[in-house]
């Protein structure tokens, strides 16, 4: 049945995204009139190249239409994902001090640690963001395909809780030998050969974040769980305990997406629309929990190593169609990125970038 969340605010809004672009809502209400596809990506474990291409044009339409598909028949093993959350409950119910022992604060530079309840305000709302959050990086060591001792992950882990980056781990190393495969997918999605990101992803950006919203209180239009925003990355695969994510569409309208259980969520993130010169779209999304209940997620962010260039992919640039971005590495792109998120979400300092129309 379709269902409209309303909201007192219909006026329409223009916020400026840390990637420097703007976008535009119509209206603060979320309806599931509209809806995300649902893929059935079991064909891209097939020995055949015509079922991977038949798959890979299902995802090239998403990814290009709007940027959100839900995948079904994926062979995750959901009990590594069910182990992080456990341990993703028991971490946020930690005192404020033991997690702040963590806080990723200490590694300005890097995402990883532990992000404080209502610290950011990306969208300059009236309450800061209802969630709190612990990110965690690629560890080289760990790696499923090219395991490397040699080079030290960059990490905040909290001591005395071994358990919790054993199931963390487990769950970042499944998740980064499915992405390879899907990046091959991704490739026959862009018509270039299917090994065409191999090298790129010896050693990939793969972090993941655990994230806790309480249930809110205000009312959506004081308040977000996460506020809009686009990933930084390549793409994000994600899942969820609750409702409560929301897709901008084409026509600025909020899509409440409905959690399929033992399904994941993919986004296409900036790097990829970089690359594909805006052929795959980054979409806007936030979280608001109206759920009742507490909310807890599990997004992982994948993207190429560091040191590759984001040069565009041939087959989305021509003479009619020239890139638009400029060329740099990938490091440097995360990077900007990372800088410019934990310094203008923080409070109140990007208040100064909502429009209100
Ligand atoms: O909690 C979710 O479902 C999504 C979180 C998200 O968009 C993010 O952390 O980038
Ligand atoms: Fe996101």
């Amino acid at each position: 049945m379709s269902t409209t969340v309303t909201s007192t605010d219909n006026t329409p809004k223009t916020i400026r995204l840390t990637n420097g672009k703007d976008f535009t809502f119509v209206s603060n209400a979320a309806t599931t009139q509209e809806t995300i596809p649902i893929i059935d990506v079991s064909r891209m474990h097939s020995p055949n190249l015509a079922d991977r291409q038949a798959l890979a044009e299902e995802i090239r339409e998403a990814a290009h239409i709007i940027g959100f598909f839900c995948i079904t028949n994926h062979g995750i093993d959901m009990n590594l994902a069910s182990n992080a959350m456990e341990q993703a409950r028991k971490f946020f119910a930690l005192p404020e001090a033991k997690k702040m022992e963590v806080s990723s604060e200490l590694i300005p530079d890097e995402y990883c640690g532990y992000h404080g309840m209502q610290r950011y305000n990306p969208n300059g709302w009236k309450y800061r963001d209802l969630y709190e959050a612990f990110n965690w990086n690629y560890n080289p060591a760990k790696d499923p395909d090219y395991p490397d001792s040699s080079t030290p992950q960059i990490n905040l882990w909290p001591k005395d809780m071994p358990a919790f980056e054993d199931k963390l781990s487990a769950y970042q190393t499944e998740m980064i030998r499915f992405a390879r495969r899907l990046t091959r997918i991704f490739a026959l999605a862009l018509h270039v050969s299917e090994d065409f990101y191999d090298e790129n992803v010896k050693q990939p950006e793969a972090g993941l974040r655990i994230l806790h919203y309480p249930r809110q209180e205000a009312c959506r239009d004081e308040q977000n769980g996460i506020g809009a925003h686009t990933d930084v990355e390549f793409f994000t695969v994600i899942t969820s305990d609750a409702e409560g994510l929301e897709v901008l569409s084409k026509s600025g309208h909020w899509i409440k997406v409905k959690p399929i259980p033992g399904c994941f969520v993919v986004n296409i993130a900036d790097c990829f629309m970089r690359q594909t010169n805006d052929f795959f779209v980054s979409t806007v999304h936030r979280v608001i929990n109206e759920s009742g209940r507490e909310r807890y997620s599990l997004p992982f962010f994948w993207g190429i190593d560091r040191k590759t260039l984001l040069s565009p992919v041939p087959t989305c640039v021509s003479d009619e169609n020239p890139n638009k971005y400029p060329v740099m590495t990938a490091g440097d792109y995360y990077l900007w990125r990372t800088r410019k998120q934990k310094r203008s979400w923080k409070v109140g300092e990007n208040a100064s970038e909502t429009v209100k129309e």
